[in-house]
C-alpha cells in the first residue's frame, strides 16, 4: 500500500480531523527534548478512546507500520522520537481524570494526563502525588509511566513505579490487558504491570492508570547548605537521615550556581562562595522537628561539613531556594551542552564523580562540567558545556569519547548508564555497559511475546 493510502485508512480509525501530516505538525510531534535526531514522521495520530488505540495497533501490525507513542515530548533519551517514517501515536486527547477513590486514594488517569493536572487534583482532595520534576507542567502521566519517571522527591517516594497501582494497556498485538487491578496485595504470579512500567513504549501502549495518592505534606522547608569539597556531602547525608525524614537531597556545583543566579532572576542563597551545594527538604510540621533540622545543621558545621546555609522561612523563600536547583537544566542549555544522566550507590558517588572529572580535565582541559542532581538517591547529571569558540560538530565528536569514558567508569563501579530518563535512542548501543547479554536477551524475548511483529517504538532500548 502507498503512504498516502495507509494514511488514507488510518484516518478512518479515529475521529475526522485527528491524523495530522503537514510539515508543522510532524516535526513538533516527531521529537523530543533530545535535539540529535531529526523528526521524520509518517503522520501523528490522536486517539480519543482505548478502542481507537487498539483499531491503530491492529493497522500497523497488519501493515507492519511502527508505533511511537507520544506524551509531552519532554524525554531526554530519544525514546518518543520518531526519525523513520513510524506513526506517532499521541494522546493529547486522552487527557481526562475519570475516576477518585477516597478510600483507596487512587486516581484513575487517561494516558494524556499532565503531572500537574494530577498534582493539582491531588491537591485539590488534600491529597498529593508525589512524583515531581521540574517538565512536570508538560510531561504526561502515560510518559511517566513509559519512563518510570523520578525527580526530585525519589529518596522519600520513589519513582513513578511505587505509585501505579493498576494499569490497562494495549500490547503490540492489540490485546487489552487489565494489569494489577488497582490491588495493593496481589500473589498471582508475575507482576506484568511492572514489565509495563519503564518499558519506553516497546511493549505496548499505557491507555489508563490507576494512580495512588499520598497524604500533604505540611509546611515543607528546604535547607541549602553550602560544603567545603565533594566529600563532606555525604556526611552531611548521612547525618540528617539519621535524624529526620527528608523529602529531597539534590546538589548542584558552583558552576550550576553561577549560571542559574547569572539570570539574575533568582536569589543567591548566602554570599559565601562553596564548590558545592546541597538543597535538602524536609517536613517542620512540628516545632521540634523544625528544632531538629537546625541542631543537625549545627552539628554538620561544626564537623566542618558545612561552611554556610540558610533555611526557608516562607512558602516563597521556599520557591526561591527550589528554583537554585530547579533552573539548572534550563539555564544551561543555553551552551549546548553534553548531556549524561547516570548512577551509583550511594557511597561510590564522590570517587565516581571524581574520576571522571579527572578524565575529562586531563584530556579537555577548556570543557566546563557542571554536576547536578539527585545525590541522595546516588543519581548524577553530568553536563559539559561547549566551550564558545568550540564548533558544534568538533564539541560532539569529542564528547563521543566523554561518553565512552563514562559508561567504562560506570561500569568500574556497577552503576547504571541511565538513572531516571531512560535508554531510548541515545543510550541503546551503550546498554551493554549496564545489563549483561543474558538480560538484553531476556528482554529481547519479552519484546517478542507483547510485541510479536516488532512494531512498538523499534530501536529503543535495543535494537
Ligand atoms: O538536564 C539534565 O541533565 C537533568 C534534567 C532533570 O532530570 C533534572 O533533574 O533537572
Ligand atoms: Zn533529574
Amino acid at each position: 500500500m502507498t503512504n498516502p493510502a495507509l494514511i488514507d485508512e488510518l484516518k478512518t480509525l479515529v475521529e475526522p480531523g485527528k491524523v495530522l501530516t503537514d510539515a508543522d505538525s510532524l516535526n513538533a510531534y516527531g521529537k523530543d527534548w533530545t535535539k540529535h535526531f531529526a523528526p521524520a514522521p509518517l503522520a501523528i495520530a490522536f486517539p480519543k478512546s482505548i478502542e481507537q488505540v487498539q483499531a491503530i495497533v491492529r493497522w500497523a501490525n497488519e501493515h507492519k507500520v511502527a508505533l511511537v507513542p507520544s506524551g509531552g515530548r519532554t524525554g531526554l533519551s530519544a525514546a518518543a522520537v520518531a526519525a523513520h517514517g513510524e506513526v506517532v501515536v499521541a494522546f493529547d486527547y486522552m487527557n481526562r481524570i475519570l475516576r477518585f477513590d477516597e478510600i483507596d486514594r487512587t486516581v484513575v488517569c487517561e494516558p494524556g494526563v499532565v503531572t500537574r493536572q494530577l498534582q493539582d487534583f491531588a491537591a485539590d482532595k488534600g491529597l498529593y502525588y508525589p512524583v515531581d520534576f521540574a517538565s512536570a507542567g508538560s510531561s504526561q502521566i502515560g510518559g511517566n509511566i513509559g519512563t518510570n519517571a523520578g525527580g526530585i522527591k525519589v529518596i522519600r517516594y520513589g519513582m513513578t513505579r511505587n505509585w501505579v497501582a493498576g494499569l490497562k494497556v494495549v500490547t503490540g498485538k492489540g490485546d487489552l490487558l487489565e494489569l494489577n487491578k488497582d490491588l495493593i496485595k496481589n500473589a498471582t504470579g508475575y507482576d506484568l504491570r511492572q514489565l509495563f512500567i519503564g518499558a519506553e513504549g516497546t511493549l505496548g501502549f499505557v491507555v489508563e492508570a490507576t494512580m495512588r495518592l499520598d497524604r500533604a505534606p505540611t509546611n515543607l522547608t528546604a535547607l541549602v547548605l553550602g560544603t567545603p569539597d565533594l566529600d563532606s556531602i555525604m556526611p552531611v547525608l548521612h547525618a540528617f537521615q539519621d535524624k529526620m525524614d527528608l523529602t529531597a537531597f539534590e546538589f548542584f556545583s558552583d558552576k550550576a550556581l553561577a549560571k542559574v543566579l547569572a539570570r539574575g532572576d533568582v536569589p543567591a542563597p548566602f554570599e559565601t562562595e562553596c564548590p558545592f551545594y546541597a538543597l535538602l527538604e524536609f517536613e517542620a510540621s512540628t516545632e521540634e522537628r523544625a528544632e531538629q533540622a537546625l541542631a543537625t545543621f549545627e552539628h554538620c558545621v561544626e564537623q566542618g561539613w558545612v561552611l554556610d546555609g540558610v533555611m526557608s522561612q516562607s512558602e516563597q523563600q521556599l520557591q526561591n531556594l527550589w528554583k537554585l536547583r530547579e533552573y539548572i537544566s534550563e539555564t544551561i542549555s543555553h551552551w549546548t551542552p553534553y548531556k549524561n544522566d547516570v548512577s551509583v550507590t550511594i557511597g561510590k558517588v564522590p570517587a565516581f564523580l571524581k574520576e571522571i572529572d579527572a578524565i575529562v580535565a586531563e584530556h579537555y582541559p577548556d570543557f566546563e562540567i557542571v554536576w547536578f542532581g539527585h545525590i541522595g538517591d546516588g543519581n548524577l547529571h553530568l553536563n559539559i558545556l561547549k566551550p564558545d569558540a568550540m564548533d558544534k560538530d568538533e564539541f560532539f565528536a569529542k564528547c563521543a569519547t566523554v561518553n565512552k569514558w563514562v559508561f567504562e567508569i560506570v561500569q568500574k563501579y556497577a552503576g547504571s548508564i541511565s538513572a531516571e530518563h531512560g535508554v531510548g535512542m541515545t543510550k541503546r548501543d551503550y546498554l551493554g555497559y549496564s545489563r549483561s547479554e543474558a538480560e538484553i536477551a531476556c528482554m529481547k524475548a519479552i519484546k517478542a511475546v507483547f510485541d510479536p511483529n516488532g512494531i512498538m517504538n523499534p530501536g529503543k532500548i535495543f535494537v
